[in-house]
């Protein structure tokens, strides 16, 4: 199972606000193509794909939001309308929850209101976490396990304190080299690495 993680720590909680932000500051549209490229392909879908999107501009809690493509019946079209349309819906289920709650969406799809580090923590039990940054090790020269997971963030950078917690927990950082890419292609350059060790 490849597994990816966008902190999206400008996208608002709010399905109408989300929306509106495409092209803005909070930009969005970061989380319909990273769930593009994270689970379609031409013509089809790929399998043995989880991402989470946890978005973290919020007034109560962050949610994250985990896709499982093989579940998902209705993965629908790959355009930011209906991708952001899946997001908004699994905003919209989890109005009015607790701090770490979960609840179904729709089939693959879950929300719950927990935050990136908490995330991190339950993953790092069976999962090899990786954090991309364009000063970690080449990807080419890093061996996979058959869980790896990776974490990427929007364009605000992760916070000081969530390396201490990410080094603490034994994520590795791999490198797709020295340009600043999006977190999107970081994932296209991914999939093309595991794809070709298959
Ligand atoms: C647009 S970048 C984030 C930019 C943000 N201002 C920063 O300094 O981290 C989005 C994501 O892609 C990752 N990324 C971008 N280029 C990369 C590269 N060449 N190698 C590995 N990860 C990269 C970043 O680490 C981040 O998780």
């Amino acid at each position: 199972m490849r597994t990816f993680v966008l902190r999206a720590r400008a996208a608002p909680t709010d399905s109408r606000k989300l929306l509106e932000s495409v092209g803005t500051e909070a930009h969005a549209e970061i989380l319909a193509h990273t769930l593009m490229n994270a689970i379609f392909v031409a013509q089809s879908h790929r399998t043995e794909v989880v991402v989470f999107l946890v978005l973290e501009s919020t007034a109560d809690y962050s949610r994250t939001i985990r896709f499982e493509a093989d579940a998902m019946h209705d993965i629908g079209g790959f355009d930011e309308r209906s991708l952001l349309g899946k997001v908004g819906k699994a905003l919209d289920a989890s109005v009015g929850m607790g701090k770490d709650e979960t609840r179904p969406v729709e089939s693959g799809v879950t929300v719950r209101t927990t935050s990136f580090e908490r995330l991190v923590q339950e993953l790092a039990m069976d999962h090899q976490l990786f954090v991309m940054d364009r000063k970690g090790t080449p990807i080419r020269d890093q061996p996979f396990g058959d869980n790896p997971c990776f974490l990427l963030t929007d364009h605000i950078p992760m916070p000081k304190n969530t390396f201490h917690t990410l080094d603490r927990l034994g994520a590795q950082k791999i490198s797709l080299g020295a340009k600043m890419l999006f977190a999107s292609q970081c994932v296209v350059l991914v999939h093309h690495e595991l794809d070709r060790r298959e």
